[in-house]
């Protein structure tokens, strides 16, 4: 591995963990303006509170909105676009390593859909993007999820297996997808993939403790990263929800150990107010 990938690697991948708690606000070209996102400022400053390993974002976002924080978190520079509304089997580039390179960003992190009509283009772009960031020592990250007319369950592990497997494959350091809906059927999903695999949020309408548990179960089969979003900076509580993942993730908590942690952040939060 280059030395430059390695040291990337090591600002957001945990010495300590050996995993990840990375945080992403990159939903609105994808998903149009959600509510929760359109204050971008005021989350952003909520997020880098939490203090995650990283925060996933598009170049203008990095540029406006992250820059009083630099060096706070790392970057993870958002180089692809989907949309569920207008072409949701096709990621289409909009940034490239050059940029992750300029902004100063620890990793590159692109999508990609299989399993739709447009699976052989997303290919060709990962294996195009895999050995331009490679070739930088930038680490890569990517979002495989499987879409499209021909996937009867998005969250099916031999669908998912198939997905993650497809990014190792292709030289992916961190492989993002879904949750399979138990931990048994997650082990397969992981243990299909040689490279780091991550997790999603996804759908939002759950309660935290929802959120950490699955997490935890995710934990314990060999998940070694999340890149959560929307049910992150939705919570009226980002920085705690942020702090008690991160008891989680990097300190081996149980599940009600990591909502100590949040109740203790709220606490800290009505100190500070007071
Ligand atoms: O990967 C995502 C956006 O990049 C989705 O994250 P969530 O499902 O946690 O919102």
């Amino acid at each position: 591995m280059f030395l430059g990938k390695e040291v990337r690697l090591s600002r957001i991948v945990n010495r300590k963990s050996g995993r990840m708690l990375a945080i992403t606000v990159d939903h609105p070209i994808t998903r149009g303006m959600m509510p929760g996102l359109v204050d971008i400022r005021s989350v952003m400053k909520k997020v880098v509170a939490g203090s995650p390993d990283a925060i996933t974002m598009h170049k203008g976002i990095a540029e406006k909105v992250f820059a009083p924080y630099a060096g706070q978190s790392s970057i993870i520079l958002k180089a692809s676009a989907y949309s569920v509304q207008y072409h949701p089997t096709y990621d289409t580039p909009v940034a490239d390593v050059e940029e992750a390179v300029r902004f100063g960003a620890d990793a590159i992190s692109v999508g990609c859909i299989v399993g739709g009509p447009d699976q052989a283009q997303q290919l060709t772009f990962l294996g195009k993007i895999s050995k331009e960031a490679a070739s930088a020592g930038m680490p890569l990250v990517a979002h495989i999820y499987p879409k499209g007319a021909l996937i009867k369950d998005q969250h099916d592990a031999q669908v998912l297996a198939y997905a993650v497997r497809a990014g190792a494959e292709l030289g992916v350091d961190i492989v993002k997808t879904m949750w399979s809906g138990s931990a048994e059927s997650f082990r397969s999903v992981v243990d299909a993939c040689p490279s780091i695999v991550a997790l999603a949020g996804g759908e939002m309408g759950e309660t935290l403790e929802d959120y950490l548990r699955m997490t935890r179960e995710a934990l314990d089969v060999g998940m070694r990263g999340v890149t959560y979003g929307r049910f992150v900076w939705s919570h009226p509580h980002t920085s705690a929800v942020i702090k008690a993942l991160s008891a989680l993730m990097h300190d081996d908590a149980s599940v009600e150990g990591a909502l100590r942690v949040y109740d203790r952040a709220l606490e800290e939060e009505k100190d500070l107010q007071r």
